[in-house]
């Protein structure tokens, strides 16, 4: 979002990604630059090019038809919307889920972005499985940002509809960490699915994930607020990517075929060129405990990494008490 102000010209905004959910953040956001005037009409969306089976480019297709057809087909993402292989911002917004670990530790997505562009950025998380806000069906979001209180305030006005209820929360670090987190536990849930080991054993493993979310969470940044996890990033994001999301249903079937096909096999056979964050968000994790010395105090971000490089057999995911020796072999493994 280019920064302006009342005398100002019109902010512009660009989402940058047009997946499953960036093309849906584009279209919610569409629908509201055109109704507030302190925003520029057009929405510009950075599509990474590739080309159909027809021939045709991604980025003409979006153009000519308005509907991103292969990551978001059926819905129309609002005429104002232009697919654009560019790139040009000034205060930004991740709705990324996920963290890279670097020699100097492990840094978020909207730290890389705020590096690498020079920007302030904010993030939003939430209980947002993306065809479910296509279909305009009520959900909520978490705004996270650190000082700037305003720029907070215009995303919220960016993104909420009266089906897409966003609120706005000082603790960037800890919506971003649940966001992040909950993919690991999704990862969990998918296993317990597969196995067919029912409800009880779910919440189960559901409660004590989001034990190490919050636990992992403000042992990296002391800062997060114990009322973010019970924000729409929270509990309520956990819920729903362990009952509908792409990460319990890759694990699903993983487990369904005893590990004998890998997430990466599974990931193109079943997702159709979406991607899955779990996995490599539960490897990134183990990095950041084994370095720390803290894996003996996650069991279930540590047994989620070993079954997932195939370690462990996807049972053991209720096997926690015993996750320490399988993890030691881990961590003398090439992750
Ligand atoms: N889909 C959802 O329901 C949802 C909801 C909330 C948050 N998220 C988060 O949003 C983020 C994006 O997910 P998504 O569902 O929009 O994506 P997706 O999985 O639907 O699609 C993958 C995207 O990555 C692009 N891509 C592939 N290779 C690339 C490369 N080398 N360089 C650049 N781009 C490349 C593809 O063109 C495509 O746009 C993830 O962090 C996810 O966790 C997704
Ligand atoms: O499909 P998943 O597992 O990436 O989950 C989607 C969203 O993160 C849910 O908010």
């Amino acid at each position: 979002m280019s920064h302006s102000s009342f005398y100002e010209p019109r902010s512009k905004v660009t989402v940058v990604g047009s997946g499953n959910w960036g093309s849906v953040a584009a279209k919610l956001i569409a629908s509201n630059t055109v109704r507030l005037s302190s925003f520029d009409d057009e929405v510009r969306m950075w599509v990474f090019e590739e080309k159909l089976p027809s021939g045709e480019k991604l980025t003409d297709v979006i153009n000519r038809t308005n509907e991103n057809v292969k990551y978001l087909p059926g819905i129309k993402l609002g005429k104002n919307v232009v697919a654009d292989p560019d790139v040009e911002s000034a205060e930004g917004i991740s709705l990324v889920k996920g963290m890279e670990v670097k020699k100097e530790g492990p840094c978020m997505i909207s730290t890389l972005i705020s590096k690498t562009l020079g920007i302030n950025c904010s993030v939003l998380m939430g209980a947002n499985i993306a065809n479910e806000i296509a279909l305009e069906k009520f959900s909520e979001a978490t705004v996270g940002y650190s000082k700037n209180k305003e720029a907070a305030e215009k995303w919220v006005q960016l993104f909420g509809t009266p089906y897409f209820i966003v609120s706005a929360v000082q603790d960037v670090e800890g919506v971003e960490m649940c966001g992040t987190l909950k993919n690991i536990v999704a990862i969990a849930a998918g296993f317990v699915d597969g196995m067919e080991m029912g409800n009880n054993t779910k919440a189960a493993i559901m409660r004590i994930g989001l034990k190490e979310m919050i636990k992992f969470s403000k042992m990296l940044f002391p800062s997060v607020k114990d009322s973010t996890f019970f924000e729409s990033c929270g509990v309520a994001d956990l819920i729903t990517t362990c009952l509908g999301g792409r990460n319990r249903k890759v694990a699903d079937a993983y487990a369904k075929n005893q590990g004998k096909r890998s997430f990466d096999q599974l990931e193109a056979e079943l997702l159709n060129g979406q991607k899955l964050q779990g996995v490599l968000t539960a490897k990134e994790v183990y990095e950041v405990l084994s370095d720390r010395g803290w894996v003996e105090q996650f069991p279930l971000f540590s047994t989620v990494h070993a079954i997932s490089i195939g370690r462990l057999p996807p049972s053991a995911i209720v096997e926690l008490g015993d996750s320490r020796s399988a993890n030691k072999q881990v961590g003398n493994s090439t992750l």
